[in-house]
């Protein structure tokens, strides 16, 4: 690390989560940070000194970032990873929405469930119907960009909106191993991800974690 490079410090809970975007565009970017995990017994006493009393959030040279998208946003503009011209940035933004549309769309809420039976009920239906939607239209993007032969989602890639999209698919995966069986471009993709210099050896060395 340089004198005068900036100072970096993620602090989220000791999960993957809403963290693991960030962290993963930085071990791409090779940029030394200092990934500040917080014990949740200590969080009620922190909640209120960060900018929406929720994690994540970034400090940069002291200065805070909260909210885990503008936290990647800011990130992949810094290290090249946000597009190379205004509409590829458009059309990674709206991948990374969609991410959220698949979060909002049924998988919070079975996951949240706390009635064990309920929870059950949800979550097949989750896996067996309403997430197809979202994986046929993640499959159909990734085919339609010829630049890059289908290998990343926007221009000739990578994005954030590959790593992003790739973390989404790693967690269905971990609760439906069997998730992305018919999708082979997707599961290609996460593969080819997963391998980039950088975030290979982040996955290898990371805390295994739950979520
Ligand atoms: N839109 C926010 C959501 C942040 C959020 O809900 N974070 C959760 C952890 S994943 C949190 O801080 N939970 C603790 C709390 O709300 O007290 C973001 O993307 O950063």
């Amino acid at each position: 690390m340089a004198r005068n490079d900036p100072i970096y410090k993620l602090v989220y809970f000791d999960l993957r989560g809403l963290g693991e975007t960030a962290r993963q565009i930085f071990a791409y970017a090779a940029v030394e940070y200092e990934d500040h995990r917080i014990k949740r017994e200590d969080w009620p006493y922190q909640k209120d000194a960060t900018p929406f009393r929720t994690l994540p959030y970034l400090e940069v040279d002291g200065e805070v970032i909260g909210q885990s998208n503008a936290i990647c946003r800011f990130l992949a503009r810094r290290f090249n990873l946000a597009g190379r011209d205004d509409l590829e940035q458009a059309r990674v933004d709206a991948l990374v929405d969609y991410v959220n549309d698949v979060r909002n769309g049924g998988l919070i809420g079975w996951f949240r469930e706390e009635d064990k039976e309920k929870k059950e009920k949800l979550k097949a239906e989750y896996f067996n119907k309403t997430v197809h939607g979202y994986l046929e239209t993640f499959e159909k993007h990734l085919k339609a960009n010829t630049d890059s032969n289908a290998e990343y989602f926007v221009g000739s890639g990578p994005t954030w909106a590959d790593i992003h999209i790739a973390i989404l698919m790693g967690m269905l995966q971990d609760v439906e191993p069997t998730v992305l069986a018919k999708y082979p471009l997707l599961k290609a993709h996460k593969a080819r991800v997963e391998n980039l210099k950088g975030i290979k050896e982040w996955i290898q060395k990371r805390p295994k974690t739950a979520m």
